[in-house]
């Protein structure tokens, strides 16, 4: 971890919000946003869609390992990590040491609202994602725990109010907002 600066990691599973609350703070703490997803898919110079279908998981999975590798050394960013990274004992070892690990949680029902309608995620374009959702929430959950240094709940919290509640708790890490957090 780089004890100055330390980035921070969100983790959760697909639709738990990391994208749209690791935007959200990254611009209350005034640091950079990355998205492990979309650096995948610019480095690749292709969508996920495409990478599992011409490399099949495994393939996405050692380009995510290599992006989360990189990406974790860098100091003061927030990081919105992909639903699966947990999945490699390598990332979670990646995650864990060098950052402050946000375990973002929304409940399996939660998740399929927020992601029935989005095609971008391949693991999910099957005949019954909930089902899909729920094992994969069965077997992540402990990992999502395991990596965390903090676990907040995402299911019924508006993202900015998410936003000011995280700040809170990053405050007892040292990572404090440059804007000063917002009231609702
Ligand atoms: N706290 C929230 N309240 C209401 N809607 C939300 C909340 N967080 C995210 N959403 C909505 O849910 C959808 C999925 O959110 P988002 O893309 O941020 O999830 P994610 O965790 O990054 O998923 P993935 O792992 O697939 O990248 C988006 O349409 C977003 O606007
Ligand atoms: O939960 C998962 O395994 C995934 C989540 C997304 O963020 C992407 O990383 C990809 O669609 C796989
Ligand atoms: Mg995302």
């Amino acid at each position: 971890m780089v004890e100055e600066l330390p980035s921070v990691f969100l983790v959760g599973p697909m639709g738990a919000g990391k994208t749209t609350i690791g935007k959200l703070l990254a611009k209350q703490l005034g640091r950079t946003f990355v998205d492990s997803d979309w650096y995948i898919e610019s480095q690749t110079g292709a969508d996920i869609a495409w990478i599992f279908a011409k490399e099949g998981e495994a393939g996405f999975r050692e380009r995510e390992t290599r992006a989360i590798d990189e990406l974790t050394q860098k100091p003061h960013i927030v990081l919105a990590t992909g639903g699966g990274a947990v999945m490699s004992a390598e990332n979670r070892a990646f995650l864990n040491q060098r950052g402050i690990v946000v375990y973002l949680n929304a409940p399996v029902d939660v998740q399929m609202a927020r992601t029935a309608k989005d095609k971008s995620r391949p693991l999910l374009q099957q005949p019954n994602p909930r089902q899909i959702l729920q094992d994969l929430y069965s077997t992540r959950d402990p990992l999502y725990r395991q990596v965390a240094h903090i676990i907040m709940p995402t299911g019924h919290t508006y993202p900015r109010h998410m936003v000011n509640q995280l700040l809170q708790q990053l405050a007892s890490f040292n990572i404090s907002s440059a804007v000063g957090s917002k009231k609702e």
